[in-house]
């Protein structure tokens, strides 16, 4: 595996890290999923786990919370004398009750996880705060649109202040507006000490979110440290060239194209290639992509792209 260390500051060395996963295995009906794997989650940080569907993601934050058991290898909270109650889980699918109101669902939650009588009333608002659900928190769940549920669905997640919080794709179908308060909320939960376990395949939301990055394929890590150091590592100075058609390309633009070094995507409207001087081929071809009706575009290399390049390259 590849390992870049984060620049930012880690809290002092003495906090112990928000989660350990060491030398794990766990799986489902006797196959394993992950195996001999390790990661150490730091507090202070948003460490945001990526890779294609079925790469074990959702795995490791079984494992990570106690849903599913581990078969060797040791697993470790906090300092480890941390109960369940101080995971805070957000799952994919969203685990409130229809009926209530957000603020409702957290009030249930803050029980569930024994927030005590007296503080409860200012750590529900406090959790609806942080993900500026106050306008929606009174209405019943089920009459909110799907922005609004992912911001309640969050709050519940951190109503009982967890020393590690595990976000499972929250920004799924949320707008820009949404993704930018969801960033915000997460980045405050870790500066006031806790870890963040990140589960996304949204690329904008984990560059602007995550300390470091954790690359997955298969159940194994490939590549881990912050996103712009691995992006630097994986890419160097190269931009993507991409054009893109509306129908096949004819023979004789193929012909162009594989010339300058474009490979064909599977859908064989897509033709790409990574490299220095992007800029310069883009303008060798307009003239080309411009008589097949297409469109071409030059851009950094995102952490969609590190993801199939690393997972490629393993593969
Ligand atoms: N309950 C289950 N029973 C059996 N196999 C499972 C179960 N859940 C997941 N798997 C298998 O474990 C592997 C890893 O799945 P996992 O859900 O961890 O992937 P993921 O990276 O979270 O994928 P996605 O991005 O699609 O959510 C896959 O091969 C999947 O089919």
């Amino acid at each position: 595996m590849s390992a870049i260390s984060s620049s930012r500051p880690i809290l002092g060395s003495s906090v112990a890290p928000a989660l350990v996963l060491d030398r794990v295995e766990a799986g489902y009906d006797g196959r394993p999923v992950l195996r001999d794997f390790s990661l150490t989650l730091n507090a202070g940080e948003v460490y945001a786990l990526l890779g294609a569907n079925g790469a074990g993601k959702s795995t490791v934050a079984r494992v990570a919370c106690g849903l599913l058991p581990v078969r060797r290898g040791r697993v470790a909270v906090g300092d480890g004398t941390q109960t369940r109650a101080r995971i805070g889980l957000a799952p994919q699918d969203s685990a409130l009750f229809p009926a209530l109101s957000p603020r409702e669902n957290v009030e249930v939650t803050a029980r569930l996880c024994g927030v005590a009588r007296d503080d409860r009333r200012a750590a529900v608002d406090r959790a609806l705060d942080l993900t500026g659900c106050g306008p929606r928190a009174d209405q019943p769940v089920r009459t909110l649109s799907g922005g609004w549920r992912r911001r309640a669905n969050l709050s519940a997640a951190l109503v009982g202040q967890p020393r590690l919080l595990i976000a499972d794709e929250p920004t799924e179908g949320v707008d820009a507006g949404t993704r930018g308060v969801l960033s915000a909320a997460l980045r405050e939960t870790v500066k006031a000490g806790a870890g963040c376990l990140l589960i996304s395949h949204d690329a904008v939301f984990v560059s602007d979110t995550a300390d470091r990055i954790g690359v997955l394929a298969r159940g194994r890590l490939l590549a881990e440290g912050p996103p712009n150091a691995l992006l630097h590592q994986a890419f160097g100075a190269a931009r993507l060239l991409s054009i893109r058609l509306t129908r096949p390309a004819s023979e004789a633009a193929a012909q162009w194209f594989a010339q300058a070094g474009l490979t064909q995507a599977d859908d064989r409207l897509e033709w790409r290639r990574l490299c220095d001087d992007a800029l310069a081929v883009a303008q060798m071809l307009a003239a080309v992509v411009d008589g097949e009706g297409g469109e071409v575009a030059v851009r950094r290399p995102g952490l969609d792209d590190l993801v199939a390049h690393l997972s490629g390259a393993s593969s």
